[in-house]
């Protein structure tokens, strides 16, 4: 068994939207557009402010100000040109294999599919629990476990209550056959497990269904052990999990790896978009709503909340420390200087709005092409219509604006780096294969159930979607200096990126946001979905050649 390192790529946002529910979302919900565009005629002086391109001198204080954090502080982020805009360029001679950036996200969420695979830090992405708990996780994802009253899905003694449990995990009748809903949102506190024969609403096809029926409950009875270690289980410790402290601690999905992740989540966004008792969110009841609104139609959405809570969370440090101001006049005036301020990261970012400049998907008719941008623009309008009523702040009102909404999931849409965070559970798995002989047949005999239950899948990593600061800036090349690359000891979403030939001092460092040996036409049709024609000498020098 060989893992094959994931690198990172640019991510289209636009693959993981839902049309289906698209079309159902919109009977219900009655924002409309034309409200919203008035509502931006009335702020469009902000608005235009904060959509303007910052100015070099602006850039320059911004990027400076990152590498005297550490962030880059061998690049140097430099404007070139109106067709490419700005760039990130080395300040120093890179050598082959050389870490060029290592760069935390400035926005970031794993994948709705990747929550139902991999237990990580909501804040910095790390595998969090414990390797038995990962692994229970992916065979409670999977059908193979069900939760149970009185056991602990993390094998500690605490006790479970029926409430969670159907609150939780609703398990439904469907003829002869169960059907066990898949853990959409589940307490460490309140699931056990139990061995289960049922059938997962997953993707797997009828012959893997029927194989992993067919395993016996005998062969699992380990795994339902609370008190069970795997083997070697202690090689792999992950940390404990955190919880947080507006006590949404009751959805998995939001756990942390230490204290400090917790803390930096709540300072930055999470203290505005928590569904638990403490959260400051001013209309929590309506917050599940846009969430579940994101869940059913695109992911991108939850990323476009962390910017705008993350924006309003700087304002009010801003404004914590802000002198008095004597008349109305001022307030606004001051209010406006802190929005700029606290959006000033965004700001930076290269943007287009995203009903302009998303792909038009495949399987929609090039004639169709009005009607589905327009459904897209609804579709944005719907998201913040929900996103108004949980958050809104007349303080900052431009940032609810339709355009910049649409500028927001536009910059994902153009920038954004698919995160991948290897996980412990296939470390493990190969670790147990490469033992030697007798050992390996030892511990085979309580991996080996689980291992053939969990199939290719015993290998999946967490996902997920981030917008960072530098590495946004590195422009595509055909023919790239550096990539995106996770090493072995990269465990956590923060973006990598590794020279992969020497690069010297002053040279730009490029990546390629595709599959880079494809032919040109080729080349040419994928980066038209990221909105430009490629100007790199490979792709000038293949387009002379064809034309001779
Ligand atoms: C991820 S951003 C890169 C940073 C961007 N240049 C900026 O000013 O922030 C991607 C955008 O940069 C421009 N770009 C990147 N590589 C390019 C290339 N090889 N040829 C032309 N434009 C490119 C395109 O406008 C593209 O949508």
């Amino acid at each position: 068994m060989e893992i094959s390192q994931p690198t990172s790529i640019l991510s289209q946002s636009s693959s993981t939207i839902n049309t289906t529910s698209i079309h159902a979302s919109m009977e219900h919900l009655q924002t409309t557009i034309r409200d919203m565009e008035a509502f931006d005629a009335a702020h469009a002086d902000v608005i235009q402010m904060l959509l303007a391109t910052p100015s070099p001198h602006a850039m320059k204080r911004y990027y400076n100000q990152l590498a005297s954090e550490g962030i880059g502080p061998w690049l140097k982020v430099q404007y070139i040109g109106q067709t490419m805009g700005k760039g990130v360029f080395a300040a120093k001679d890179f050598d082959e294999g050389e870490v060029v950036l290592r760069e935390p996200k400035l926005v970031g969420i794993q994948n709705a599919h990747s929550k139902e695979d991999s237990l990580v830090c909501s804040f910095c992405f790390c595998y969090v629990g414990s390797l038995e708990l990962q692994l229970r996780w992916k065979l409670f994802a999977r059908g193979h476990l069900r939760p149970i009253r009185g056991t602990n899905l993390q094998g500690d003694s605490q006790g479970t209550d029926n409430q969670c449990l159907e609150q939780h995990a609703r398990v439904e009748s469907d003829g002869d056959e169960r059907i066990c809903d898949p853990p959409s949102s589940v307490s460490t506190s309140c699931l056990g497990t139990e061995i289960c024969n049922y059938k997962c609403r997953s993707d797997e096809s009828e012959e893997q269904s029927a194989k992993r029926r067919a395993l016996s409950f005998e062969s699992f009875s380990w795994i339902s052990d609370d008190a069970l270690r795997l083997p070697f289980g202690d090689v792999f410790p992950l940390p404990h999990i955190v919880e947080c402290r507006g006590g949404c601690h009751e959805d998995l999905f939001c756990s942390f790896c230490s204290e400090a992740c917790a803390e930096a989540a709540w300072e930055a966004y999470h203290c505005l978009l928590c569904t638990g008792s403490k959260s400051l969110c001013p209309n929590k009841s309506l917050l599940s709503e846009f969430k579940q609104f994101a869940d059913e139609t695109n992911d991108i959405f939850h990323l476009a909340a962390q910017v705008i809570a993350n924006v309003i969370c700087k304002c009010r440090k801003l404004e914590s420390v802000a002198t008095e101001v004597k008349s109305e006049e001022d307030a606004k005036a001051r209010n406006t200087r802190m929005l700029l301020e606290a959006w000033e990261p965004f700001a930076m970012g290269h943007k287009r709005l995203w009903w302009e400049s998303i792909a038009l998907p495949e399987d929609v008719d090039p004639a169709e092409e009005d009607v589905f941008r327009n459904q897209m623009k609804e579709l944005a309008a719907n998201s913040l219509g929900l996103l108004k009523k949980v958050l809104f702040m007349e303080e900052y009102a431009a940032l609810f604006s339709l355009e910049v909404y649409g500028y927001i999931i536009g910059m994902f849409e153009l920038n954004n780096l698919e995160i991948v965070v290897a996980s412990p559970v296939e470390d493990y798995f190969i670790y147990i294969d490469e033992l030697p002989h007798d050992a390996k047949c030892e511990a085979k005999k309580i991996t080996k159930p689980a291992l053939e239950a969990l199939g290719e899948d015993y290998a999946s990593y967490c996902q997920g979607t981030g917008f960072f600061a530098i590495q946004s800036c590195m422009n595509h090349s055909c023919e790239p200096n550096a990539k995106a690359f996770k090493r072995d000891e990269d465990r956590d979403g923060q973006a990598v990126l590794l020279a992969i030939r020497k690069i010297e001092e002053g040279e730009e460092v490029t990546i390629s946001y595709i599959d880079e040996h494809l032919p040109l036409e080729e080349r040419q049709l994928m980066l038209a979905d990221y909105g430009f024609a490629c100007q790199c000498s490979k792709c000038l020098q293949d387009r002379e050649a064809s034309l001779n």
